[in-house]
């Protein structure tokens, strides 16, 4: 099962090598305003299943806000370790 620190370290990888088709790679060159779009698409999705649908759609919601999460995390240099700094 892939946990929060893999997703980054092959997050990570798709920016330096930029493989054909990353849509990781296509999010990054679309930039911080971009991505804070998605971030907020996606956590009003995350409230919509928390309300309304099944835990597995929330979980998967929820997993869907922490790519893109990471996504911005990249776009702005900084890592996970930047954020549990303030855990
Ligand atoms: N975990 C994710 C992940 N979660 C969400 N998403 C993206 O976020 C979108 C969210 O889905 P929605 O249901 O909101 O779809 P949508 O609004 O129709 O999406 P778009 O039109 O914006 O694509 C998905 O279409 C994906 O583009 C993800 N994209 C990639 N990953 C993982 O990231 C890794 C790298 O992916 P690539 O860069 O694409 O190779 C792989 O391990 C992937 O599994």
């Amino acid at each position: 099962m892939k946990t929060f620190d893999d997703l980054f370290a092959e997050l990570e990888r798709k920016a330096q090598d930029r493989p054909e088709g990353s849509g990781t790679v296509r999010e990054l060159d679309a930039g911080v305003h971009a991505i804070g779009k998605k971030i907020v698409e996606e956590a009003a999705e995350v409230w919509m299943a928390a309300e309304y649908e099944s835990d597995e759609a929330t979980a998967e919601e929820i997993s869907q806000l922490l790519y893109h999460l990471q996504v911005l995390l990249l776009a702005k240099g900084l890592t996970p370790a930047d954020v549990y700094r303030h855990l």
